[in-house]
């Protein structure tokens, strides 16, 4: 398709709560949202996860529209026609900055499946009409506090728990949820990068709270200290931020760093890397899960879409709508018996509402091809 040019939008959505992390708390979840248009006028979306600061990765929003701006829409507009299958390779000369690659790569892709009135779901290969839903649980002031949470979401039907930990927030609020919910309930916790190989020791106390997984315990570029975790912990190692494309899959499933991936498309430059890495991943018999940066339903639609494929054989990040935002960008995604419906429409299924845009919309530019 022929580029007419990208509109890109800030947006700034309030959380229904704030969302602690090891690296900080969230009370609003800035981002960005990419309208592509062809030159003959078919729109396509795109969600551009990067957070407002560089402390999940080293992009953020700022950084992404200056990238996308300057170089992304230039490069792909000075390539003639545009295919989003060769959107990575059009802009592999520019090093990293994979969320903003991976929401133009989204936008081009919604944009010509549109027009070919197909859906994310069979462009990637789904197989399920429905996910199973995990939901990700922050960091609380107290341990009544996390129990009265993690009891919610249960109610709501969630299938899997997941907390987030830190240093002096781990072995107790597992045990405590587990003398609370019992063994049965699907449990894994997050580190975000908070420990290192010294804290091996301390980390192998999980153990005997069968955890699904523990996930990016170490630092990212720290391949090999997960890998020796591995071997000191029984505990599952699932990977998240180290995992940034099929290459660094095969490399870390070969040094034995992971036993679990975490799929986050704007981590890795998009959905078609995202498939490439499910692909390597089930081809070496290791499970993945789609994770989440909190995406509006323009995001949250082709992650649903993603998880639906057969190696995503773990609930992932996939919670509905109202689990950050009170009201969402498009038709909220709601909890279903703790699955979400696999939107079938052409491209992502979900357009977001003008006015809802609108009204969180900070900022608005528009970069002609
Ligand atoms: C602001 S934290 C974003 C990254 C985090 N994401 C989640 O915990 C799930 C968020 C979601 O449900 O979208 C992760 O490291 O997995
Ligand atoms: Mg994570």
């Amino acid at each position: 398709m022929k580029l007419h040019g990208v509109e890109l939008m800030h947006v700034s959505m309030p959380l229904v709560s704030p969302f602690r992390t090891s690296f900080g708390t969230q009370t609003t979840r800035d981002l960005l949202v990419l309208r592509v248009v062809a030159a003959d006028g078919t729109e396509g979306w795109g969600e551009c996860v990067t957070m407002a600061d560089p402390v999940y990765s080293s992009e953020y929003v700022e950084g992404a529209a200056d990238v996308l701006r300057r170089y992304l829409v230039p490069a792909l507009a000075a390539g003639g026609d545009v295919d989003a299958s060769r959107v990575a390779t059009t802009l592999s000369r520019f090093k990293g900055h994979r969320m903003a690659k991976g929401a133009l790569e989204m936008g081009v892709l919604d944009a010509e499946l549109r027009v070919e009135g197909r859906s994310f779901a069979r462009e990637l290969g789904a197989v399920h009409d429905t996910v199973p839903c995990g939901v990700s649980v922050g960091i609380m002031d107290s341990i009544p506090a996390l129990l009265d949470a993690v009891g919610g979401y249960l109610d709501e039907g969630y299938v899997r728990i997941k907390l987030k930990i830190e240093p002096g927030w781990d072995v107790d609020p597992v045990r405590e949820v587990r003398e609370r919910f019992g063994d049965d309930v699907l449990l894994q916790v997050d580190a975000n990068t908070a420990y290192t190989l010294a804290d091996a020791r301390h980390l192998a106390r999980l153990d005997p709270f069968d955890l699904l997984l523990i996930e990016q315990p170490l630092e990212e570029e720290d391949i090999l200290g997960h890998a020796d975790l591995a071997r000191l912990i029984r505990t599952p190692v699932c990977l998240d931020e180290s995992i940034v494309s099929a290459q660094s899959a095969a490399a870390a499933i070969r040094l034995g760093a992971c036993q679990v991936v975490n799929i986050k498309p704007g981590r890795v430059g998009g959905y078609l890397e995202s498939r490439r890495i499910h692909d390597v991943c089930v081809a070496n018999g290791v499970p993945v899960w789609c994770g989440g940066m909190l995406e509006t339903g323009i995001g949250r639609a082709a992650n649903v879409a993603l998880a639906a494929l057969p190696g995503f054989t773990m609930p992932g990040d996939t919670s509905a709508s109202d689990r950050y935002y009170r009201t969402d960008i498009t038709e909220p995604f709601v909890l279903d018996h703790g699955t979400l419906p696999v939107p079938t429409g052409p491209g992502i299924g979900v357009l977001p509402d003008p006015d809802r845009l609108a009204e969180v919309t900070t900022r608005r530019e528009w970069i002609p091809a």
